[in-house]
């Protein structure tokens, strides 16, 4: 009989999963005793359900020792192996609706009865432990290692600050095994990456390695130094109390001291987690750990009894995992890109891979330092992040699969677009910048960009490519502009000759054709017979119609520093025109409502050069608006129109109502709470749990100087001068 069943095999099958499993073994080890995967975890999850199939289809290859039916591979490692009382599991996955439905359905025919009630719960991203707690005294702390034994990590655990010594209160148990999940978390994980570059030592892909990479360490001195936090999500053995569902055990989890969830929530029906699924799939970052999932229990623990366990997992449990939000891809090169400003900024184009949905392609760097932080080199394996509407970004190096060809990013000394020398503005900035702001290509193609943009001349048929199309075109040699000033007398017989590359706007680079991988050239304005182009004839009429604009967006236009369209409406109302603007004291500029020192000296600097007054001329003498129109009524603009502003703590020149009068009376709508929604939260004194929420969600807070930052030059204004995330 068991020899015509093996017969049944083919052959190439059988080979298919001894190499698949061995595959499976082998990542596993990298990633439970190295802490140093190489693979992500949607692949790791592909290559293990294939094996999956591979045993739906072949029952015969899963045998007990298959890695589908463990929960992982017992290793020799360097701790002393420890045995649970009670065996700790993996969990089963459900990756769609019907997935989980099934689930649900088999529960219900096990259960048999119904008044029984699902404990949804979030997944958290880390490692699980158990602690095994002895008359109230933490006596043993163990990774789960294969299920039954696992390895003794006591002293590294014991410099966790969330893990109790001692149970507190009277109803301390004889024995009690404490499962939860230990995290590291995500605004720290730069940080310490950047410690163990500067150590000469490998950093993590990935905040998970990172919490487990701390916490095995040989040295419990070096995991005290690391930031580990614990959540508790489980009992095992236990001796000396009765719980009658998980959800009251959490109870008096808590009550002795342990670090229980905070967004546990118990429904009665399949409705309720859906619901619960999607809550969290749309507030995954609002929550204090990384999660990768939602599970689902079955929360009467005399039920959990009788449905049982496989060898792997609980059957009165299920994992659903949301969309992975990091992949592995290959690091191609770190550029630099020259925004309008002239700031230089390094950024990361890696092998294009898909992404929490889109395609990712680039991914900001922030500057040099950020780069060496991070510990990557260009033609690392990288992890890339994209987390809900975020940009993308590089969590860190797959070190182990560096094979010596990679390097390290050097900062260019010179602008990649003009060949100016580059320096920091001011001594002490880590910033670097092209200081030629006239002529250089990129500033000029990006403050093109932002004159035709929305919040300022909002020139229609003038994006990007155009931009980039006038300022540095392949043919003629001489482009038609030259510096902003041009742009009003732009003639359709000089568009007409010009070829130009199509610029990608996220990268400044010439897109290429899919097909030859070249770069692609275009007549950018004219059709084959070599025409005007519908979008060029509209793009003159448009700008055409632009030299109508009102005054504020005129100035936003300008490109001062500082001077955003907030802080352009209060100049153009206290002065009406540009040459009151221009002859007014700094003394005067500053005082007027809503401009401020910053932006007075930055307007006279602006108009101290004599390009820029040169611009003001040709657009004078082209009939652009230079002047308000006289009468308006005094609605007084909203400059803040659109923002979700949040004020916590105490403000020491405003009241609560009056800051919020402030925003209010501008067009911000003030909220009480955090999310990711929120534009800006403002912190004054003793700020509490609203200044951590914002942290966490990574939206820009502000402390009283940028609130009048905000206040006075407007949202763009006030980015730049928010507090960091990270610490
Ligand atoms: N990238 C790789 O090479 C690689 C290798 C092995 C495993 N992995 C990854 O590890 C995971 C599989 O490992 P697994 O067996 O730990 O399974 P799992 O992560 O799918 O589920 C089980 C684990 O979830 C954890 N968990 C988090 N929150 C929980 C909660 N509220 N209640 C109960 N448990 C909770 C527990 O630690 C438990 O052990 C997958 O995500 C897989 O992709 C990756
Ligand atoms: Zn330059």
């Amino acid at each position: 009989m068991a020899v015509e069943q093996q017969g049944s095999v083919p052959a190439e099958a059988r080979d298919q999963h001894a190499q698949l499993a061995e595959q499976i073994e082998e990542h596993r080890f990298r990633y439970y005793v190295k802490d140093q995967p190489v693979v992500s975890d949607a692949e790791f999850d592909k290559l293990l359900r294939s094996l999956e199939a591979l045993e739906e289809e072949h029952p015969e290859l899963r045998t007990p020792d298959s890695p589908t039916q463990k929960v992982s591979g017992s290793y020799e490692t360097e701790f002393t192996a420890v045995e649970h009382r009670e065996r700790m599991l993996s969990l089963d996955n459900a990756f769609d609706d019907e997935e989980l439905a099934a689930w649900a359905d088999r529960v219900a025919k096990d259960v048999g009865a119904p008044g029984y009630h699902f404990l949804c719960e979030l997944k958290i991203d880390g490692l699980a432990v158990n602690l095994t707690y002895e008359n109230g005294r933490l006596t043993r702390a163990a990774t789960r290692g294969d299920g039954r034994t696992g390895e003794d990590i006591t002293p590294n655990v014991r410099t966790i600050a969330d893990i109790p010594e001692r149970l507190e209160g009277d109803r301390v148990p004889a024995l009690v095994e404490i499962r939860g999940e230990v995290f590291f978390p995500m605004e720290k994980f730069e940080e310490l990456n950047a410690r163990l570059v500067e150590a000469g030592d490998k950093p993590f892909a990935n905040p998970r390695n990172a919490a487990a990479g701390s916490l095995r360490q040989k040295d419990p001195r070096v995991t005290a130094t690391r930031p580990l936090h614990m959540v508790v999500h489980g009992i095992g053995a236990r001796e000396g109390f009765d719980i009658d569902c998980l959800s009251h055990a959490y109870d008096l989890l808590r009550e002795w001291g342990l670090p229980t969830a905070k967004h546990n929530k118990v429904v009665d029906g399949l409705q309720g987690v859906r619901d619960f699924i999607a809550y969290f799939g749309e507030h995954r970052h609002s929550v204090e750990h990384e999660i990768d999932g939602v599970v689902v229990k079955l929360d009467e623990i005399p039920l959990q009894g009788r449905l049982g366990s496989t060898s792997r997992a609980p059957r009165w449990a299920i994992a659903w995992k949301y969309a992975p939000e990091e992949v592995n891809t290959k690091l191609v090169n770190i550029r630099v890109g020259v925004g309008r400003t002239g700031r230089v900024t390094p950024y990361a184009q890696v092998e294009p891979v898909t992404v929490a949905g889109s395609e990712v392609e680039f991914a900001t760097l922030h500057n040099q330092e950020v780069v060496k932080k991070k510990g990557v080199f260009i033609g690392d394996t990288v992890v890339i992040r994209k987390a809900g509407d975020v940009i993308p970004e590089i969590l860190g190096p797959v070190a182990d699969l560096r094979d010596g060809t990679e390097r390290e990013f050097v900062m260019p000394a010179e602008c990649p677009e003009c060949g100016t020398a580059l320096r920091p503005m001011k001594e002490g900035d880590i910033d670097l910048r092209c200081p030629n702001a006239r002529t250089c290509p990129a500033q000029l193609r990006e403050r093109l960009f932002y004159l035709a943009g929305r919040k300022s001349l909002d020139i229609e048929n003038f994006g990007y490519v155009a931009a980039a199309a006038l300022t540095r075109p392949l043919e003629p040699a001489e482009p038609p502009i030259l510096d902003e000033g041009d742009i009003f007398d732009l003639k359709v017989e000089e568009l007409l000759p010009i070829k130009s590359h199509v610029l990608d706007q996220d990268s400044g680079l010439p897109k290429r054709d899919p097909k030859t991988g070249e770069e692609k050239v275009v007549t950018f304005f004219a059709n084959q017979k070599g025409e005007a182009k519908k979008n060029t004839l509209a793009m003159l009429e448009n700008i055409e119609a632009a030299k109508d604009r009102p005054l504020a967006r005129v100035l936003t236009g300008l490109s001062i520093r500082h001077v955003g369209p907030v802080a352009a409406e209060a100049l153009a109302r206290e002065f009406r025109s540009i040459d009151r603007i221009e002859q007014a004291t700094e003394q005067e500029l500053s005082e007027t409502n809503g401009v401020g020192p910053v932006i007075a000296a930055s307007l006279k600097q602006w108009f101290a050069e004599e390009w820029h007054r040169e611009i003001l001329r040709k657009w004078r003498a082209a009939g652009v608006r230079m002047e308000e129109e006289s009468g308006g009524e005094d609605e007084g603009p909203r400059p803040l129109e659109g923002l979700t502003v949040v004020v916590t703590g105490t403000l020491e020149h405003h009241t609560r109502d009056g800051a919020k009068e402030a925003l209010q009376s501008r067009g911000a709508k003030v909220t009480g709470s955090v999310s990711k929604k929120t534009s800006f939260v403002v912190v004054g004194e003793n700020p509490g749990s609203k200044y951590d929420k914002a942290m966490q969600v990574k939206v820009p807070v502000l402390d009283e100087a940028g609130f009048a930052v905000l206040l006075e030059q407007g949202p763009d204004a006030a980015r730049e001068v928010a507090l960091p995330t990270e610490e």
